[in-house]
């Protein structure tokens, strides 16, 4: 029998019976409290004096390796070379700020020079603080675990954020891992064209099987990104659906994959060395919500993966992975876990008298177990815990509040930028904004607009659906063609807002046109050509497409929610001494008078007060939308993590 501990701040401690697996309850199972900084007389209170304790504890844990749920690799994990760099008392040794004496520095600095690559230490790469200090900062190693990432696979933001993010955290000296699914479906197959097999296989036991999946592996902008091989990835569509919807076997697709992530930093050797238990999962969606789950309920009861910890990032909570609860045998956790994933619906949301509305959700199973969550932007930190912004979950994310945070997604300032991009016909910069006309003529050329350097040109570039608000473009329509100006549509989705966009062209000859599909160059071309971005967005966890148009001298004009109240100050012409502040107009409520009252303000501004309209394109394009400063705020996320003991033992 295993030994689960359980750490709970006081402030969340009386609620905590309601997040717990089933099989737990503070009055039975649980063998060990500790209360973090609380009063519990039965732990001392400091920190590595309370880890001491439970590491001794654990010592007497028995692995039991024939175990149902014992995880494959668990030789490996218990590696002691591999994990000899554990600091000894403090199990959080992965973030420490250590002093070394000097003959212990130079054996560090022997062993990183010896070793194969200086990136690529077995646990953590060491450096030498500035100067002559003595200070070494300690490196994390990082597992983000995602359903999609640029350049292999996007569908939206998740795509842009995970193939970002982690180069940044790179090139800031950790060692980062990405797992995503080998997509194949028969276009995609050459963005894999430098992977390689490992030639490592693991068996994964779920949805009543074993199921072999590979690992194949790209080292690239010094990152280990690693397909996970299966044949469920192998079909024509994108990662989640084709032209009929939803794949049927999407809970199954990534319970693989999280089951797989989990495995990967035990089993993978990637420039000889392994990353080893000791490492920080960043979990983005419910597609890897299963992984802070899997820490729990499948590696920890045979102490394999104590000292890791898990992140969970929450790009869209609208989207939660819940199927019927006879689904959850599937899952491979074990049975007594049901109680993490258990989702009720209301009455309301079941469809007829004998529907009990019963459902195992994923993203629930990964908020009462990661360590600690994070969403792409302050305003959405909050909107999440509240009725209107939680989708059912503000409860319980309410209750753990005192671990959420809120950081604004960066950008790719490579992939955008004005002065270089690939996809745009002329090039621009702050200094020398000629070559935007040239952009917006050449884009009205090719979507055969007639061609009118006055004429403002708006843009919507997204997924045509409810989140977006394409419905308020929809009804707002005919007012906005009043208006002397055109507007172009990209997106996809909804096949009634394609429709719609179809014949709204033929209404609107001159002024409308509407691209169905997903086109990453005429993004490009659009953000670059247009004068002003409409982003009506119902909700918005961050946005990107406002931080792409700033960057690009397009002035947006959203709907003050989330990310995008977060990063679009409305324009005030008198502020700074006259001069004038802000990037863009965010109004609310979300209605279609102040969408168009917005739109107005915008389209006069331009037309009548030019040196105004080019100071509000400047300010925009000065905006630092670096991944750097997201990834030093996520260091300081992993550190919180791995100074808290794991939430989940
Ligand atoms: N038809 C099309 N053709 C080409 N490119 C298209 C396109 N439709 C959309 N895109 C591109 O896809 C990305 C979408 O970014 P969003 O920020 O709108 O993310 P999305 O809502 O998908 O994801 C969620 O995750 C991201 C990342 O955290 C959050 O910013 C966001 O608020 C949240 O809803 C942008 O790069 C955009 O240019």
């Amino acid at each position: 029998m295993a030994t689960h501990t359980l750490f709970f701040s006081p402030a969340t401690l009386c609620k905590k019976s309601a997040l717990l697996p089933r099989h737990v309850s503070l009055s039975s199972s649980v063998t060990q409290i500790a209360v973090s900084g609380g009063t519990l007389p039965q732990r001392p209170r400091d920190h590595g004096l309370r880890w001491r304790c439970l590491a001794e504890d654990r010592s007497q844990v028995e692995l039991p390796h024939d175990e149902p749920h014992a995880p494959a690799s668990l030789e490996d994990a218990e590696d002691p070379e591999l994990n000899s760099r554990e600091e000894e008392s403090n199990g959080s040794a992965h973030v420490a700020t250590v002093i070394r004496t000097e003959e212990e520095l130079d054996e560090e600095l022997i062993t990183s020079i010896t070793s194969k690559e200086e990136s690529k230490a077995p646990i953590m790469s060491i450096e030498e603080s500035k100067e002559d200090s003595k200070e070494i900062k300690v490196k994390f190693s990082i597992v983000f675990v995602t359903a999609e990432a640029e350049p292999y696979s996007k569908t939206g933001g998740l795509g842009d954020v995970c193939g970002s993010l982690p180069v940044a955290l790179a090139a800031r000296g950790h060692r980062v891992m990405v797992v995503l699914p080998r997509y194949l479906n028969g276009q995609s197959e050459k963005v894999y064209s430098n992977a390689v097999d490992l030639g490592k296989r693991a068996k994964v036991s779920c949805f009543g099987a074993d199921h072999e999946v590979a690992f194949f592996h790209e080292f690239r902008e010094n990152v280990d990104w690693v397909f996970v091989d299966h044949p469920a990835y192998r079909r024509p569509g994108n990662p989640y659906g084709d032209n009929y919807g939803a794949y049927g076997d999407n809970q199954f697709r990534f319970s693989l994959l999280s089951h797989a992530a989990c495995e990967a930093p035990l089993v993978l050797e990637l420039g000889g060395f392994n990353y080893g238990e000791k490492c920080i999962f960043v979990a983005n969606d419910w597609h890897a919500g299963l992984v802070p789950v899997l820490l729990g309920a499948k590696y920890r009861p045979w102490g394999v993966y104590k000292d890791a910890r898990s992140i969970l990032v929450i790009h869209n909570i609208a989207h939660q992975g819940v199927e019927p609860a006879t689904t959850y045998p599937n899952l491979g956790l074990p049975p007594d876990w049901y109680g993490a994933l258990e989702w009720v619906f209301p009455n309301w949301a079941r469809k007829h008298a004998l529907d009990k509305g019963e459902a195992v959700n994923i993203l629930k199973g990964a908020i009462v177990t990661a360590d600690r969550i994070v969403t792409v932007s302050e305003g959405y930190s909050w909107e999440i815990t509240t009725p209107e912004g939680g989708y059912g979950l503000d409860g319980l994310l309410t209750s753990r509040k005192s671990v959420i945070n809120g950081i604004v997604n960066g950008i790719d300032v490579t992939d955008w930028d004005p002065a270089t991009d690939q996809h745009i016909p002329f090039h621009y910069s702050i200094d020398d904004l000629s070559g935007k006309a040239l952009c917006k003529a050449d884009l009205q050329r090719e979507l055969g607009l007639p061609m009118r350097p006055v004429t403002p040109l708006i843009g919507f570039i997204g997924r045509l659906d409810y989140q977006k608000g394409t419905d308020l473009v929809l009804s707002a329509l005919p007012e906005i063609m009043q208006m002397d100006i055109q507007l172009v549509m990209l997106g996809s989705g909804n096949v009634a807002y394609e429709e719609w966009m179809r014949s709204a062209e033929y209404t609107y000859r001159d002024k409308f046109r509407g691209w169905v599909g997903f086109n990453v160059p005429i993004s490009h071309r659009i953000t670059a050509g247009c004068d002003i971005i409409i982003m009506p967005s119902r909700f918005e966890p961050c946005g990107l497409n406002q931080l792409y148009a700033m960057r690009y001298g397009t002035v947006p004009v959203v709907h003050c929610t989330g990310g995008l109240r977060d990063t679009v100050e409305t324009f005030n012409p008198f502020g700074d001494e006259g001069r004038g502040t802000g990037t863009g107009w965010a109004f609310s409520p979300l209605t279609k008078e102040r969408l168009l009252w917005a739109l107005g303000l915008a389209v006069s501004t331009y037309r009548d007060y030019r040196s105004s309209w080019e100071g509000l394109m400047k300010q925009g394009m000065s905006k630092d939308f670096t991944w750097d400063t997201a990834a030093s705020n996520y260091e300081q996320i992993f550190e919180w993590a791995s100074i808290d003991p794991p939430y989940v033992q």
